[in-house]
């Protein structure tokens, strides 16, 4: 693919930009930046990673791919601005929360589309992605796909349906261990620690963490007994998160999101 177009240069954008380019899996001169006002960001993105910047939608004419990537409240606006410019070449990937591979063919026409959820991550090769196709992708094409997004981080195929739940999961995954380091830090620091410190202690506990799962293959049920004295500190811990409802506000947590991105589907 010579010509790849990001339509919306925001944070998700940046990430499969810098994930791409620092991989060398596509070269910085193939990509074209847009976003509908702020062209101060486009120039910044032109700056850091030397992508071009896309003056107006008449060079969407030769563009191999189209990626998707404004706000799902702004896509209605974007899918009738590009509609006419895009030839019968130009395949879509759309990172889009929520709005389904049917309503871009309806606004778009019918085209090779892939619907991916990816997550920041991906601007360290660590993302987690969650991928479908529609019919006119061919198995060709869907190598590819694979490979870019392989390249940031990991990637699993779906039917169309469960990218609801990988979004609620592991697309906002990221946010929801920000959060959760957020109030680790308040917490440390009203015991006197300094933010920094438990910062560095506690970024290595999650990454330790998330690396014993993938190394050791072991149920997390069990690695966490294993931290689990009895009568120890961990029990008193997880008996606070029980009465605090632990499972029941992640369950809610993941639903709510999950729900959200049904809406979105919906237009809501
Ligand atoms: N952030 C994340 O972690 C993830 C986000 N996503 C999805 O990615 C999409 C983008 O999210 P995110 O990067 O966070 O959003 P941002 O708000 O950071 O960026 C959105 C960009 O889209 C641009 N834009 C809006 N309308 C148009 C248009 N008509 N044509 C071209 N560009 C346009 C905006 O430009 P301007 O400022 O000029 O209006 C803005 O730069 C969303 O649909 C979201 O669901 C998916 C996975 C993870
Ligand atoms: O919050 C959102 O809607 C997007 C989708 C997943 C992560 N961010």
């Amino acid at each position: 693919m010579q010509k790849l177009v990001f339509l919306g240069a925001g944070s998700i954008a940046e990430a499969l930009i810098h994930g791409w380019i620092k991989n060398e899996v596509v070269p910085a001169d193939h990509i074209y930046v847009k976003n509908r006002s702020n062209v101060q960001r486009l120039k910044e993105l032109n700056e850091r990673f030397g992508v071009h910047i896309l003056e107006n939608l008449e060079e969407l004419r030769d563009a191999d791919l189209v990626i998707l990537a404004m706000k799902p409240k702004d896509a209605k606006d974007a899918f009738r601005a590009i509609a006419p410019y895009l030839s019968e070449k130009t395949a879509i990937l759309s990172v889009l929360a929520g709005i389904s591979i049917e309503t871009i063919e309806k606004a778009l026409g019918a085209r090779p589309i892939a619907r991916v959820m990816p997550n920041t991550s991906a601007a360290i090769g660590m993302a987690a992605s969650g991928i479908s196709f529609n019919e006119q992708v061919t198995e060709s094409q869907k190598k590819i796909y694979l490979q870019l997004l392989e390249a940031i981080g990991i990637v699993i195929e779906v039917e169309e349906d469960k990218l609801h739940a990988i979004t609620a999961l592991s697309g906002s995954g990221p946010a929801y261990l920000y959060y959760l380091l957020e109030a680790w830090e308040k917490i440390g620091t009203e015991f006197g620690l300094s933010k920094e410190t438990v910062r560095k202690l506690m970024v290595q506990t999650i990454a330790g963490s998330a690396m014993m799962l993938q190394q050791i293959k072991e149920e997390p049920e069990v690695l966490r007994k294993k931290v689990t004295s009895p009568g120890g500190t961990t029990e008193a811990g997880i008996r606070a998160l029980e009465n605090y409802r632990f499972t029941e506000a992640i369950f809610a947590c993941i639903k709510s999101a999950e729900a959200r991105s049904r809406e979105l589907a919906k237009g809501e």
